[in-house]
């Protein structure tokens, strides 16, 4: 691509502004009506919302900019970019200004080829929390001028270089954020070794940020051990919701607790009129992909001995669901003393394919307490002195199963009642153990449970569900059917 070609976008932007005016046409509130947040919190992964690129063309023509923050927000991530050009990228002040009424606490930049101070003024009413300032497109004395002003509105800038000229440009300007984009604007070409040889001759104190490219958990990894504290990621993030897990976590930035926790308050607000659903024990995408889809809130995976017994290989290929993704441990005592996660559950955590662990051995309370990965404890029920023993956990949440003699879980066994309504008493009920198509309206109406988990219940066979009772439990639950 000729240099005349991001010379023609910044020339059709300017166009553009002359026809419609700073606002491109659209309604921007004369005072900011959201609150500004700070851009590039750590460990700080930017996710980008657009539509198209002149580099790649169509990447996600009817993107809903609201529906990509909120999975970007499900995810951990707090910064999140949005392209506003509209003749090249297909966006729109209109995406940004949705974005950020919807999601207030996100950090926001706007991506945008920015000219002057109108366009800073306009970002700022419009809701932007950050701007992009383009070093090659922009005089120094320019840059300057913009830099400033930005602060003096409140926001931040990222300010974006690409060559040693670029870093010579802005070392005067000592940036607080400079975006090294391993795209060059005038070729789209990308080299992901750009950017860490660039670093090398930034002699500021600033916040590096590794720009385009990022395609995997491992291309983060590299930009963090480089020293940058950030990486801001467009295509993939648009393309590939479900590396998001990974690539958060690779930034460092989740799985956190209070991720899978919020997303099931969440999840329960969505549907008072019904408890939450774990379907477990589930082995195959198809099983996966039903439960998901007629409305199952958690999905379970075991991994331990059983004959529903999963494979890391289809959960990591199992895509992005609605539903979260449990991996069900009886774990084991390490030399230390303390439990060990199977490794194939640490690295399904890790990679973000999972969304928590749930506990099913013989784990103690202090075993579990402070672990760095979500998790809640399943307690086999068969006494009163089972209810005490479950109180002693601290997560936030704890799944009642029944005790059956030599299964650990899966048995299709139910806890007598009066232990049930015992355990109800004292909070939130999760409860599991025998729950089918024939008894799950009685154990809501007489139970109350917050969540009902079910394996063998809706199987047609050990590891195999029947896709008839896994509909009529929905239906039941939902009450089209008697
Ligand atoms: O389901 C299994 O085979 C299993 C094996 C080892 C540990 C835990 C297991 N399942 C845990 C669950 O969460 C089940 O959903 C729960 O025990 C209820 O099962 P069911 O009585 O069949 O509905």
């Amino acid at each position: 691509m000729s240099r005349g070609i991001l010379e023609g976008i910044v020339e059709k932007r300017r166009r553009r502004i002359l026809r419609e005016g700073h606002s491109l046409g659209v309604q921007i509130p004369a005072e900011r009506r959201v609150p500004l947040v700070s851009f590039g919190r750590e460990p700080c992964i930017i996710c980008e919302i657009k539509r198209a690129s002149p580099s790649r063309g169509g990447i996600n023509p009817s993107l809903d900019p609201v529906h990509q923050a909120g999975l970007y927000s499900d995810a951990g991530v707090l910064s999140v970019s949005v392209l506003t050009e509209e003749d090249h990228f297909s966006g729109s002040l209109l995406d940004l200004m949705a974005v950020k009424e919807t999601f207030p606490q996100l950090s926001v930049l706007r991506k945008e080829f920015i000219l002057d101070e109108e366009d800073l003024e306009i970002s700022f009413r419009a809701g932007a929390d950050a701007v992009l300032l383009i070093a090659s497109l922009l005089e120094a004395d320019t840059l300057a001028q913009l830099y400033t002003k930005t602060y003096a509105l409140g926001m931040d800038a990222l300010v974006e270089v690409h060559s040693v000229e670029d870093v010579a440009k802005v070392r005067r300007l000592r940036p607080r954020f400079t975006g090294i984009n391993s795209r060059d604007l005038r070729s789209f070409r990308t080299d992901l070794l750009l950017p860490l040889q660039l670093a090398e001759s930034i002699d500021w104190d600033t916040k590096l940020i590794f720009e385009s490219g990022i395609g995997r958990g491992e291309d983060v990894r590299i930009a963090r051990n480089a020293g940058f504290s950030g990486v801001l990621i467009g295509e993939t993030a648009v393309r590939h919701p479900e590396r998001l897990g990974e690539l958060a976590a690779a930034a460092g930035a989740g799985p956190e607790n209070s991720v899978f926790w919020k997303h099931l308050a969440r999840r329960r607000a969505d549907h008072p009129q019904r408890p939450l659903v774990k379907v477990c024990g589930i082995t195959g995408r198809e099983d996966a992909l039903l439960a998901d889809s007629l409305g199952a809130d958690l999905l379970g995976f075991v991994f331990a001995d059983s004959p529903r017994r999963a494979d890391a290989d289809s959960v990591r290929n199992l895509g992005a669901t609605w539903a979260l993704k449990v991996g069900v441990v009886v774990s084991e005592s390490g030399p230390d003393g303390r439990r060990r996660l199977p490794g194939e559950v640490k690295e399904l955590l890790d990679g973000g394919y999972l969304d928590a662990v749930q506990f099913h051995g013989d784990e103690e309370p202090e075993e579990c307490a402070g672990l760095a990965f979500p998790y809640y404890k399943a307690v086999r029920v068969g006494s009163q002195k089972d209810l005490e023993a479950a109180r002693n956990f601290w997560s936030p949440r704890v799944l009642m199963d029944a005790r059956a003699e030599g299964i650990r879980g899966g048995s299709g066994v139910r806890i007598s009642s009066h232990l049930v309504r015992r355990a109800a008493e004292t909070g939130p009920l999760w409860i599991a153990g025998g729950i089918n198509c024939e008894n799950v309206v009685e154990i809501v109406r007489d139970f109350n449970p917050e969540l009902i988990d079910l394996s063998s219940g809706v199987e047609a066979e050990a590891g195999k569900k029947d896709p008839e009772k896994l509909k009529r439990l929905f239906e039941l639950l939902d009450g089209r059917m008697e």
